[in-house]
């Protein structure tokens, strides 16, 4: 069992916190790798997530560096049937990891839950289940991971949606990359290439997913024996069982084909997507989720086609104005001049009068515009004294700490406001109950882009965390500038922003009066806040969070740590759950594409988690360790002789796994516990080739 943290660290009882931000909620439990335990994420809204440590024990420090460059790898896996990799560090003694929290549990739970209640899963659910996962396989066998440990305890539900979770790192760090979970002593995933040392290659993992499928079926393992030994020899040897007469012929075909004992002639995971009865059920699966998420999205297509022509047709007609405005802006220009005077006059554009009047209505829009910038302009130099007016008299005053209301939070906001000319001259009760992208992207002139932008609306008091809705903006807003894309907005993310955007109407929740200040473009705004600073403390350090927290290396994206940039970059739906619909919708498609390319096989050799010698000879050691544990050093030695001898039998003649077996009783009194042996000899076989 791995070491866990001293007892006074684990039952203190103020909340451990880790890397600053995982706050551990409650243990879920210990595997043979570590402990996993629920947390909350104190940078992402409290958002509960698994960590899980791992002691990292003896290893050398290249093979930590090996397991935190495979986790950096594996966290470039999104699929919504993967576990989503958040973060890894190294805390102390411990390799920590932190993934997605699936409410659902894992797999095996849930089928010794429906074994003791008497229940099973209808055919539907199976298949869908089981798509679900070859889907995900699917993603990883194209981009060249191999899982090497499917099973049902590695299996997590999330929204009734199956996850593959627990990648190698784990294994990387206890040494037990080679054979999918020989300490584990459960074979029952095991595909017959593995237990022959014919090496893993992806066919492997469909093996498994086909056993996975069986258990579902049946809520017992496909292959059963008395002890280890009889079910290796069981998938090596024997033909799966039928599934029950209750499910279909036709994915009792499916489960069978997976169980090929052959690799090169079992089905890939792309291979199985296309059996007819597979992609049937995958097309309707789609139908359904498609049809699903517009209702809960509110997405009607009718309405959606119509305003998307509506759009067209404005957006042409814009194009065809602008076009206008320009020739005509060139010509009065020109008629300025003396020297084509004649010649422009002589040839005005020709205008509807429909693109008359609009062209009117432009101009007109376009001259107050210029007024507007003008008078912001003044405002600005008007602010800033009043700035530095009220920065006097703080200096002078000590204030009263602020106790709620729109004391002087109202004062500040009013000194350093500037406003959006577009929205008028509001209070700031009303500037606090308008939806987050009302403030963005305003430029006040050409030379000085500023970005206003106001930080927190709707947002609780105590909680920070509020409806998904009003942070698109903000989140946008980051985006954009983290990706150092101009600082103001375009019309069109400002449309794009106004669509995406669905401000909860009549939510008017207390708004803190600090975070009602709107924060400014550091880089680019001739404000310079930084002078006018409250010099209270409280306001101050709530004034310095706001830097913090639209700071452009700050680490506020939802997925924290090693994702970070990757979210950044994402859509611009900002609902994780939508998201993940909307790219399993994708997912099924794309598999139901017929042309849809081939990955081919991949092999051990050319995956990721290829271990130096340090991580081997660890492994040897700790599987040596474990041998002798469990057999005693004597019965071990003559196992182990007897193995090698057997396993490298230099006569050409290769024994069956039954012979194997028969001989091995002569020498130890349970052949079941010579699995680990027969690890260990491949090994130290592999060791001396490479
Ligand atoms: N992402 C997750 N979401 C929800 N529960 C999880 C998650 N990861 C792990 N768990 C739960 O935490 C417990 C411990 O998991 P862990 O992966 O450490 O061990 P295990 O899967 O039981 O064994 P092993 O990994 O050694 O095969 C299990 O009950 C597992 O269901």
């Amino acid at each position: 069992m791995a070491p866990s943290r001293p007892t006074k660290d684990r039952e203190s009882k103020e909340a451990r916190v880790l890397a600053n931000r995982y706050e551990i909620v409650k243990k879920l439990g210990s595997g043979n790798f570590g402990t996993a335990f629920l947390c909350k994420d104190r940078k992402c809204n409290n958002e509960f997530k698994v960590l899980k440590e791992i002691s990292v024990g003896d290893l050398q420090p290249d093979e930590t560096v090996d397991a935190m460059h495979e986790a950096r790898l594996l966290s470039k896996l999104d699929h919504p049937g993967i576990v989503k990799f958040h973060d890894s560090f190294i805390d102390g003694e411990f390799f920590c990891i932190v993934t997605e929290y699936c409410e659902g549990g894992d797999l095996d739970h849930k089928i010794t839950e429906y074994k003791k209640k008497g229940k099973s899963f209808d055919e539907k659910t199976v298949l869908n289940w089981t798509i679900q996962l070859i889907l995900a396989v699917q993603y990883m066998h194209s981009r060249r991971v191999l899982h090497r440990d499917l099973k049902t305890r590695n299996i997590f539900i999330r929204n009734n949606m199956m996850k593959i979770g627990d990648f190698g790192i784990s294994r990387i760090l206890m040494g037990t990359m080679d054979m999918a979970s020989t300490f584990t002593g459960t074979p029952y995933y095991m595909s017959p290439e593995v237990l022959k040392h014919e090496g893993y290659n992806s066919k492997s993992d469909v093996w498994s997913i086909g056993c996975i499928m069986y258990e579902l079926c049946t809520l017992e393992h496909a292959f059963i024996g008395q002890g280890l030994m009889a079910v290796m020899y069981k998938i090596v040897e024997k033909e799966p069982p039928d599934l029950p007469k209750k499910y279909s012929k036709d994915i009792d075909d499916v489960f069978k084909k997976m169980l090929i004992k052959d690799p090169e002639k079992r089905p890939s995971a792309t291979e199985v997507t296309k059996f007819p009865h597979v992609a049937r059920h995958m097309a309707k699966m789609k139908d359904l989720l498609t049809d699903e998420y517009k209702t809960k999205h509110n997405i009607n297509p009718e309405t959606a086609d119509k305003e998307a022509s509506e759009l067209a047709v404005l957006l042409r007609e814009k194009s065809r104005l602008d076009d206008l405005r320009s020739t005509v802006e060139k010509s009065s220009e020109e008629e300025d001049s003396d020297q084509h005077s004649y010649q422009a006059a002589a040839k005005p554009p020709k205008l509807t009068a429909r693109e008359r009047m609009r062209l009117k209505k432009m101009q007109e829009a376009d001259k107050r515009a210029q007024d507007l910038k003008k008078a912001t302009k003044i405002q600005l130099v008007e602010n800033t004294e009043r700035r530095e007016k009220i920065k006097t008299n703080f200096e002078k005053t000590t204030l009263p700490a602020w106790k709620g209301g729109y004391g002087e939070g109202t004062l500040l906001k009013e000194a350093i406001t500037v406003r959006d000319p577009r929205l008028g001259h509001l209070s700031p009760r009303e500037y606090g109950t308008l939806p987050d992208h009302h403030y963005h992207g305003y430029d006040s002139s050409d030379e000085e882009e500023m970005t206003v932008k106001h930080s927190t609306m709707y947002r609780r008091n105590s909680d920070r965390s509020g409806p998904k809705s009003n942070t698109v903006g903000s989140d946008y807003l980051k985006r954009s500038q983290s990706q150092k894309s101009p600082r103001t907005l375009t019309d069109r993310s400002m449309n794009s922003l106004s669509m995406t955007v669905q401000p909860p109407h009549g939510d008017e929740r207390p708004i803190t009066p600090m975070r009602d200040l709107m924060v400014y473009d550091r880089e680019h705004s001739s404000l310079d806040f930084k002078d006018g600073i409250p010099e209270t403390p409280d306001l101050a350090n709530t004034f310095y969070e706001q830097f913090n927290e639209f700071d452009d290396d700050a680490d506020v994206v939802v997925g924290g740590g090693a994702n970070d940039s990757d979210e950044a970059e994402g859509t611009l739906v900002d609902d994780p759950g939508q998201k993940e619909e909307e790219d399993f919708i994708n997912y099924l498609e794309r598999a139901l594409d017929k042309d849809e390319a081939e990955s081919t096989t991949v092999s051990d050799d050319s995956v990721l988690g290829a271990f130096g010698p340090h991580a081997r000879e660890t492994k040897i050691k700790n599987l040596k360790g474990e041998c002798v544990k469990i057999m005693g050093e004597e019965e071990f030695q003559k196992a182990y002789n007897y193995l090698r001898s057997a396993r490298t039998s230099q006569d050409g003649k290769e024994k069956s796994e039954k012979e194997i077996m028969d001989g091995l009783r002569k020498y130890v009194k349970n052949p079941s516990d010579c699995f680990m042996v027969d690890q260990l000899l491949f090994l130290e076989e592999q060791a001396k080739l490479s």
